[in-house]
């Protein structure tokens, strides 16, 4: 029994196998003792004690910096009177939506099957079933012809599921890749509850909206705005009542902006928070019969310094809403806290949060700092243009933009430090193919949608990995390929470059010998708890002790917040 027992350790550490077989070899016709079996059993469990011991204090660890480091958020989805009452809504909102009746009466077996043969991973209670295409999801002719019109023909994975939890009322957060159609996903339903609520009763003058939607950049604001109204046209001209909008961001003139709109009252807005929340406290807008918030780029949008500013517009909250948070990346544990805040959320999931869109082809090179910028030339000729160049420093977008416009290149450039009015004409001028090649720091990376970009270069690697996922995202998007080539050297720390490695094994990509070479972090804590990688970003090199936005945060929550983000010339502020 005692010998029995004492190889199970074995089996578990290379050290105890490897004193066995030192034993056998000393004395190869000695025959093995119960001593010899106890000494061996003795030094196993050490091993796997010191082992348990190392897992359980990186555990702990794991939660203190996690609990400190989540708190902002989870308190930011509240309002202060909730928060302070410790008040929770317990039932879901209701909306008339129906899905059709054999779906209604569609067995969860078969729910499951069809979600399976989309990859889609649910989790929530009383789930309705996907639903495969956009006339079963009853929209009124107008916004089928919208859709069509569009090319949109079929409906996504995310929108296959995410439309209708939306439709239905549900609180819900929508992870998918980038370019896989989440802003239709949380647009339509805001479009369909002001429709609703305008043909129950037409809104007056000063009243209104029925739902916002927030973006962490007024150039992606601006782009769901445009998408909210495009569908609003639609059901216009087909003879239904208009649908007033409004975008409310920085840098814009307010009265111009929608003053005239809001005198007639205001069934949808999409705004940067920090303007809203502006707007909210001087008392131009007011949510009194506000119902639905989504905040788009969700996980970003709490952790980059809107949080106060989300804070302040969920005060002015007079009634339950409804909540949805859509990205691409958002951490398990971050998901896992939004949890506890939403009221019955569906958690609508398509593919791993954080991970690469399969079709983008991604190459990493090894380029030293001093060569970056003329072999950026040679880069461009990779594939035809749109290209966007992606920097970390605005200085570097400025440099690069003058270097490349030298050498003849049809470049337009934006960064957090240039005028609202250069920025809103470079983003037109790409969009409409007038420039073949924009350079941005991470104020681009994010949600915004540009036709057909055929090559991502990072001119260097983000520190934070989710960063790196939404730049490269820009191309390969809505079922396209792309490709996106980064350039790595010395000056990207180790934990930036272990995550894009584990990053590019996962999306079964070409892994440079220069990355292969990194020493991995220890396997038991790669994948430990049931958290693959690093809990907070979702990298997958490192653990949340280790995480490079943890650091910014500790930053930030030590007072220097805004300065510190503008400093990177990325997020901060109202932007
Ligand atoms: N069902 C569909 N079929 C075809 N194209 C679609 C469909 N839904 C959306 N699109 C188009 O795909 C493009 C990408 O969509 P969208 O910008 O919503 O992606 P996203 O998931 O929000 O990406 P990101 O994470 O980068 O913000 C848009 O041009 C959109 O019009």
């Amino acid at each position: 029994m005692l010998a029995t027992r004492a190889t199970e350790p074995s089996s578990l550490q290379s050290h105890p196998s490897d004193v066995s077989a030192g034993a056998e070899a000393d004395g190869a016709d000695k025959p093995r003792t119960l001593l010899d079996a106890a000494k061996e059993l003795k030094k196993a469990t050490e091993a796997l004690d010191a082992r348990t011991l190392r897992m359980v204090k990186q555990q702990d660890e794991e939660s203190r910096v996690l609990a400190e480091a989540s708190q902002v958020q989870t308190n930011a989805l509240m309002s202060a009177a909730e928060v302070a009452q410790g008040f929770r809504y317990t039932d879901t909102l209701k909306t008339s939506w129906r899905p059709p009746r054999y779906l209604r009466e569609m067995s969860e077996e078969t729910r499951a099957q069809l979600r399976d043969k989309w990859h889609i991973l649910v989790e929530g209670e009383n789930i309705v079933a996907p639903i495969k295409s956009f006339k079963e999801m009853k929209f009124p002719p107008p916004v089928l012809q919208a859709l069509d019109e569009k090319g949109i023909k079929r409906p996504t994975p995310i929108q296959v599921q995410g439309i209708p939890v939306a439709l239905e009322g549900r609180d819900m957060i929508g992870i998918a890749f980038t370019g896989s159609g989440k802003t239709v996903t949380f647009s339509l339903p805001l479009v369909m509850l002001a429709l609703e609520e305008e043909m129950k009763l037409p809104v007056v003058g000063g009243e209104g909206p029925f739902g916002i939607i927030l973006c962490p950049s007024r150039e992606l604001a601006r782009q769901t705005f445009e998408v909210v109204e495009y569908f609003c046209s639609y059901l216009q001209r087909g003879g239904y009542p208009e649908l007033r909008c409004i975008l409310c961001i920085g840098g814009e003139d307010k009265r111009t902006q929608f003053m005239p709109i809001l005198q007639r009252g205001v069934h949808c807005i999409v705004a940067t928070p920090g303007r809203l929340s502006d707007l909210l406290n001087s008392g131009k807008i007011n949510l009194d019969v506000c119902r639905y918030i989504c905040l788009d780029e969700g996980d970003r949008m709490l952790d980059l310094g809107f949080d106060e500013e989300v804070r302040s517009i969920m005060n002015h909250f007079k009634q339950q809403r409804q909540t949805l948070l859509f990205s691409a990346t958002m951490p398990q544990k971050f998901q896992d806290f939004a949890k506890n805040v939403l009221v019955q959320p569906v958690i609508v999931n398509v593919g791993r949060a954080g991970a690469a869109n399969l079709d983008v082809i991604q190459e990493v090179e090894y380029v030293k700092q001093e060569a970056k910028i003329v072999y950026l030339l040679e880069c461009l000729q990779k594939t035809a243009p749109p290209v966007c160049i992606f920097c970390e420093k605005k200085q570097d977008v400025d440099d690069i933009h003058e270097y490349l416009l030298l050498k003849g290149v049809d470049a337009v450039s934006i960064h957090g430090g240039k005028d609202q009015a250069d920025r809103n004409k470079a983003i037109l001028q790409f969009k409409n193919g007038e420039k073949d090649v924009l350079i941005a720091t991470d104020i681009a990376a994010k949600g915004l949608d540009f036709p057909d970009i055929q090559h991502v270069i990072n001119f260097d690697m983000p520190v934070e990995i989710e960063n790196y996922v939404h730049r490269i995202g820009r191309t390969g998007r809505c079922g396209k390929t792309g490709v996106a080539t980064t350039f790595i050297n010395k000056a990207v720390p180790e934990s930036a470059l272990l995550d894009l490695k584990h990053l590019l094994i996962e999306a079964q990509q070409r892994v440079p010998p220069v990355l292969m070479a990194l020493d991995d972090p220890d396997e038991d804590i790669q994948d430990m708890g049931g958290v693959k990688g690093c809990a907070f970003c979702g990298g997958l090199g490192h653990r949340i002790t280790d995480c490079p936005k943890i650091d910014k945060d500790a930053r930030r929550l030590g007072g220097a917040r805004k300065d510190a983000l503008a400093g990177s010339g990325g997020y901060g502020g109202d932007w």
